[in-house]
């Protein structure tokens, strides 16, 4: 390693949907020959998606902050101390936050530090920890134009729409080519099954309520991912499938199956609406309750262009019974894919590292 090399710290964690576009921007980086360490929770997912994927990790003790515990404000504090030290020894040229609470300490300590602080966010409203440190921030990046009604006009000169940083595979994929690969029949038409990074147990407990009726139906087959906690239990319970659905706990190759399938049920998290929007997939959204994630905004956007329907997670039975009925809908499935088009935002992670200014340090 060079000793004049440019050196970026990625911050983020919890979900795939804040590690993933960390991931694109870090590989992007690499081609560029500028070093990157990524700093996130030691008790989260980025623990081991980061060093699989080939790029330094530090994992600090850090856990969602309750500001009425003790604790937690003592955790809190000490995570800053120590991102304080890390960010000092390895003499950054900028830091990137990527929502979630992981990045909190690690942005107050590159604050308190003065370097150049830049933020992506993946959803259509902004986040909490980027609610905090947009006023201090070099630059935004936002996936959606929508995101700009979140901020003061004061501040709307710091907003890029990008999109969200995909991964590579999704650029550079052919339905046709994929559905070969899968050995997929002219008439067969598959159903992909996903919830977040984690997986659904509501989407999952439809799914099973409505298992008879899919078995039913040999031209659709299904790939599902059930989440790596729910897989044992849900594969135990299903007694018949048909030879070619697939039930796997996860996905790694879901570029290749999502670009090869009819129709998507899925959550509304912002990497999959992303990538739904990028391989032009007609959806089945069943956007995850909790207000703080920001899901249903997600898939509002979607039915609101005509592009998806909508669920709220009480109507997940209902929603897997359209899915059966609307794969076979030609017609319709050709007007939500060409819906698409209007939204599409290009190669968001080369826009991203043009900007990032860590040259004139
Ligand atoms: C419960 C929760 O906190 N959800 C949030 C979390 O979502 P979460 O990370 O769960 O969901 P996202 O849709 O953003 O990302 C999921 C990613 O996992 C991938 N995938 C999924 C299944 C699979 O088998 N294989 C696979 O590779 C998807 O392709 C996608 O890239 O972060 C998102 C981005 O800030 C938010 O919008 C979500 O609200």
């Amino acid at each position: 390693m060079g000793l004049n090399m440019k050196k970026v710290v990625l911050t983020t964690g919890g979900t795939g949907g804040h590690i993933y576009p960390a991931l694109a921007i870090a590989k992007e980086l690499k081609n560029r020959e500028v070093e990157t360490l990524f700093i996130g929770s030691k008790y989260r997912m980025e623990n081991e998606l980061v060093p699989e994927n080939g790029f330094d990790f530090i994992g600090l003790d850090i856990k969602p902050i309750k500001i009425t515990n003790i604790k937690s404000i003592y955790r809190l504090f000490k995570s800053i101390i120590k991102s304080i030290t890390i960010l000092y020894k390895e003499n950054i040229d900028c830091i990137i936050g990527f929502g979630n609470y992981i990045s909190i300490p690690v942005l107050i300590a590159a604050f308190l530090l003065g370097k150049k602080i830049y933020l992506q966010e993946q959803n259509i409203n902004l986040g909490l920890a980027n609610r905090v440190f947009y006023r201090v921030s070099q630059k935004i990046f936002v996936a959606f134009d929508k995101t700009y009604e979140d901020i003061p006009r004061k501040y709307q000169h710091k907003v890029m729409v990008t999109g969200n940083p995909l991964r590579k595979e999704f650029r550079y994929i052919d339905r046709e080519e994929e559905r070969e690969k899968l050995k997929i029949g002219n008439n067969e038409k598959i159903l992909l099954v996903i919830g977040g990074s984690l997986g659904a147990k509501k989407i999952n407990e439809a799914i099973l309520n409505n298992w008879d009726e899919l078995f039913k139906n040999l031209d659709i087959r299904v790939y599902w991912a059930t989440g790596k906690n729910h897989f044992d239990e849900i594969n135990n319970k299903i007694r018949k499938r048909k030879p070619n659905d697939v039930i796997k706990p996860y996905f790694d190759n879901i570029a290749k199956i999502m670009a090869a399938s009819d129709l998507l049920i899925c959550r509304a998290g912002a990497l999959t609406v992303s990538e739904v929007i990028e391989l032009q997939k007609p959806s089945i959204m069943i956007p995850y309750k909790s207000s703080d994630v920001g899901q249903k905004q997600n898939a509002e956007l979607l039915k609101k262009i005509g592009a998806a329907k909508v669920y709220d997670e009480d109507n997940s039975d209902e929603a897997i019974k359209e899915a059966i009925n609307l794969i076979k809908n030609e017609k319709l499935l050709k007007k939500m894919k060409n819906n698409l088009v209007l939204i599409k935002k290009g190669n968001s992670t080369l826009k991203i590292v043009n900007e990032i200014d860590i040259w004139r340090n």
